[in-house]
């Protein structure tokens, strides 16, 4: 790796806090509030998350609620496609399909619009953090239920210790900026 785009990584690393047994006794939480305080944090992690797509043709970044919206819609101008929202349930108002799935703690549920991706739309999966991969997997699912393909993940933090990556759609490239 370059020795600039590593020390763009570490300096961003730095930015990010983990704050013991949140939200359960044994997780370390990656808290990227402190990131996104950061102009400077700020501005870099958008450019690292677009980096590895600039070349690719990409008609809409799915962002992950919450945190995957934060960069979501950026990384999908910086693409030039549109966003996609996958919401928590209940918060979609049109007509929605659902999966649901397990996580680092609990279990929960994802939704999309239905009419949200065309059929055969190029399509990035977009979160903060990648731990057990359920959220992704999830959200892999319902676009994949909507014929749509997906080209790549992305991804600020993945936790490989979890591998999380084997859950995704395989032989689709995944892009974290850190891994830990
Ligand atoms: O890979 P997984 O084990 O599925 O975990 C990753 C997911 O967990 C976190 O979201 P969380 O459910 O805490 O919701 P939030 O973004 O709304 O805080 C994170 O932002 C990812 O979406
Ligand atoms: N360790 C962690 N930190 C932040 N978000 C998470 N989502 C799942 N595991 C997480």
């Amino acid at each position: 790796m370059k020795k600039v785009e590593q020390s763009i990584k570490d300096f961003i690393s730095e930015t990010i806090r983990t704050i013991p047994d949140f939200p359960k006794e044994g997780i370390q939480f990656k808290d990227i509030t402190t990131l996104l305080q950061d102009k400077r944090a700020l501005e870099l992690t958008s450019y690292m998350l677009a980096q590895p797509f600039r070349h690719k043709s990409v008609d809409y970044v799915v962002g992950l609620e919450s945190r995957g919206f934060l960069f979501g819609t950026n990384l999908a101008q910086d693409l030039n496609a549109g966003f996609v929202p996958v919401r928590k349930p209940g918060k979609l108002p049109a007509k929605t399909l659902s999966e649901t799935y397990a996580l680092e703690y609990g279990e929960d549920q994802v939704e999309i619009h239905e009419d949200a991706i065309f059929e055969g739309a190029k399509v990035i999966i977009h979160d903060d953090l990648i731990a057990t991969g359920g959220t992704a997997s999830a959200a892999s699912k319902l676009i994949e239920r909507l014929g749509g393909v997906i080209v790549g993940y992305s991804f600020i933090i993945e936790l490989s210790f979890l591998n999380g990556r084997d859950q995704l759609t395989q032989n689709v490239p995944v892009e974290s900026i850190l891994i830990e």
